[in-house]
């Protein structure tokens, strides 16, 4: 059996806290039995959010891996740790990636995908800007990583918004796509559903969507409605606000009945056109 879980969360600019938070969130979880593959997805920005960008700089600096694989073997699951700031490939000084890392059951890290669209965007919020490219360094590699009988592609947040790089991803195989998020609420409110149903049903994969919720403490408002979405476009479970969690059994023979009666990548005319990822 696999089993899919969203954590949602309001995360602090203090990782120890964060930890804690997640800790006990996973500690609440019904433990998965031996032969089962548990796949758990954290928000973006995990460990730290809502602070100084100086700060966060700063924190891409410490083992915040250590921390994650430690929760990963101790919970038993493989822990797709939304986002955590790390140290760019360059050791750039004045820059980080914003990366989803994924962690064995055995406390092993198994990929590091760094977010490929940075949020250099003007949203009608109290912000007004977000220029993400100002302190993160955009990746350039699409991840697929395999627990034991599913794969799983890696995107982060605003990456949502371009269907080119969920289509590759399907094409290399994923099952399951994972969208760890911090979406603002007004372009939540506005897209997030939308969007993350036409990503599943364009590419008749699971989607996985973890989402902080609730006010930061720089004011920052974050729109949550973390979700699960069948390979059918069905939202199989959504937990609107508050932190907590979702779970969901994954069915291959869901996913092998949607592709076998409708074959879009068969059918598809403009595959041949498509840049072929890596
Ligand atoms: O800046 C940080 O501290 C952490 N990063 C984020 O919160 C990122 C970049 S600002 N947020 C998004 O990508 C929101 C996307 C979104 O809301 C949309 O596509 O509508």
């Amino acid at each position: 059996m696999v089993r899919l879980t969203a954590i949602q969360l309001c995360s602090v600019p203090n990782v120890e806290e964060n930890l804690v938070s997640i800790d006990a969130e996973l500690a609440r979880l019904t433990p998965a039995a031996a032969s089962d593959e548990h796949i758990v997805v954290l928000p973006e920005c995990c460990l730290f959010f809502g602070g100084k960008d100086a700060e966060q700089l700063a924190v891409s600096k410490r083992s915040l891996k250590d921390k994650l694989a430690r929760l990963a073997k101790k919970y038993q699951v493989f822990l797709v740790a939304g986002s955590i700031p790390l140290v760019t490939s360059a050791k750039i000084e004045d820059k980080f990636t914003n990366s989803s890392c994924v962690f064995s059951p055995q406390g092993h890290e198994l990929i590091q995908y760094d977010k490929i669209h940075l949020f250099d965007v003007n949203v009608e919020d109290n912000e007004k800007s977000y220029r993400e490219s100002r302190y993160t360094q955009a990746g350039d590699k699409i991840c697929c990583w395999q627990a034991a009988t599913v794969n799983i592609g890696l995107t982060i947040c605003y990456d949502l918004r371009f269907p080119e790089l969920y289509r590759q991803l399907r094409l290399l195989g994923a099952d399951i796509i994972t969208v760890p998020s911090a979406f603002t609420v007004v372009t939540g409110k506005a897209h997030w559903q939308t969007l993350l149903q036409a990503r599943a049903i364009e590419n008749q994969v699971y989607i996985v969507a973890a989402g902080q919720q609730g006010t930061h403490l720089n004011g920052r408002e974050t729109w949550g409605h973390s979700m699960i979405i069948s390979p059918w476009g069905e939202i199989l479970s959504c937990i609107e606000q508050g932190i907590g969690s979702i779970s969901v059994e994954f069915s291959r023979h869901e996913l092998d009945k949607v592709r076998a009666a409708m074959p879009v990548t068969e059918h598809n005319q403009f595959e041949s056109t498509l840049k072929r990822p890596n």
